[in-house]
């Protein structure tokens, strides 16, 4: 990689990286194949042996998938885009104002792991700006090797290329962050509030993205973190354990995945007579497919066809104040330290660079 001399007179620069999974370019066939490939095609994502993997993946599942998502997206496009583009865009700019309003002078900015703006690409303009100390934030609560540590991953193949390196530090996950808690609480609150308290005959169902269950056992905490948010959620509302339920949905291919499945869950309930069911997918911070069509459409199907009578879907926390307000002290609190407050040039490094031009340097 060809990359700017380093300035030895420049003053250190901070920056926060939020990433997303990224999302199709358009509601099209060809678009949703383009995403797919990249995605499925990431090892972190399927762990099936590769050989056999690519070729299921571009034998079947590339011919197949992409035609039927697309009509799926196509239900929950925008005119401005895919939800979760559209989301995140609007994050990205509620936590720069944040920051910036609590005096943190820093970049902020946001990458996809799949598609744009890639993460490579989002670093290499954070590195032309100058900055140094780089804060990879994924929008991703519970930690799972398919999303976060595969995002992680890319910062590190992109910072692998680079001859002078910017500090990095990596925010896991943040399962019981109170903020994020509390921002939870207050949607569902809100959301008692606007359709009336629930009684006897209520569930709130928690659903979170699934990954294969065969991941448990290698060390993903994936299940632990979704039950460990989900324990707090119901704490924070007052919840007993027989008025909540945890469920794993998107389940994907043939091999067991976390269980219960939302789907099975919510067959379930409406077969038991539960009357009432609100569902609330924690492990999303942005509306998006797996929670707009998945849960709101094809979700509300499952429960209505097995006998249930009310259903209603919380949405994602997206632009919240209560979640930018949690974000941004997270973000704060990993931040501790570092240049955050636009620094003047280091007088020890100006005298460094004027030594490092006498032995050719071209800085
Ligand atoms: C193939 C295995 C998959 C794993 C493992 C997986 C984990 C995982 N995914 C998310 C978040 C999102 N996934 C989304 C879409 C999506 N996920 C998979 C497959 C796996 N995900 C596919 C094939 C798709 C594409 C849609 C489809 O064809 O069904 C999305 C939505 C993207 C959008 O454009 O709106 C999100 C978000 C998490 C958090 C996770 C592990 C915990
Ligand atoms: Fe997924
Ligand atoms: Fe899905």
């Amino acid at each position: 990689m060809t990359e700017p001399p380093a300035r030895h007179d420049a003053p250190s620069q901070t920056a926060v990286l939020l990433i997303n999974l990224g999302t199709p370019e358009a509601p099209t066939t060809k678009a949703v194949r383009m995403y797919l490939r990249e995605f499925l095609s990431d090892p972190r994502v399927v762990e099936t042996s590769r050989p056999l993997w690519l070729m299921i993946l571009n034998g079947l599942v590339l011919n197949f998938r992409p035609a039927r998502s697309a009509v799926k997206y196509q239900a929950i496009w925008t005119e401005e885009g895919s939800p979760l583009r559209v989301h995140t865009e609007r994050q990205t700019k509620l936590l720069r104002g944040f920051l910036h309003e609590a005096g943190y002078r820093v970049r902020v900015e946001h990458a996809m792991r799949y598609g744009q703006p890639s993460i490579g690409d989002a670093l290499s303009r954070l590195k032309a700006e100058g900055c140094d100390h780089i804060l990879l934030l994924p929008l991703y609560p519970q930690y799972s090797a398919s999303t976060t540590a595969t995002a992680f991953d890319r910062a590190f193949a992109w910072a692998q290329a680079c001859r002078s390196q910017p500090e990095f530090r990596t925010v896991r996950s943040y399962p019981d962050n109170p903020g994020y808690i509390a921002a939870l609480a207050a949607s569902v609150r809100e959301h008692w509030a606007k359709y009336g308290q629930p009684d006897d005959d209520y569930r709130l169902v928690m659903s979170y993205h699934g990954v294969p269950r065969s991941t448990l056992k290698v060390g993903d905490t994936t299940f632990c973190e979704c039950h460990k948010t989900s324990r707090l959620l119901a704490e924070a509302l007052g919840l007993t354990e027989d008025k909540y339920a945890v469920c794993f949905q998107s389940r994907f291919g043939s091999s067991k995945w976390l269980e219960p499945y939302t789907t099975d869950t919510l067959k379930a309930l409406g077969q038991a007579g539960v009357k009432r069911v609100d569902i609330i997918c924690p492990g999303f911070v942005s509306d998006c497919l797996e929670t707009l069509e998945e849960i709101a459409i094809e979700g509300r199907e499952d429960f209505l066809t097995a006998g249930g009578s009310e259903f209603h879907f919380i949405h994602c926390l997206n632009e919240r104040d209560d979640w930018i307000r949690a974000l941004g002290e997270l973000a704060a609190r990993h931040m501790a330290g570092w240049p955050t407050s636009g620094e003047e040039p280091n007088k020890e490094l100006v005298e460094c660079l004027l030594r490092a031009r006498k032995l050719g340097a071209p800085c």
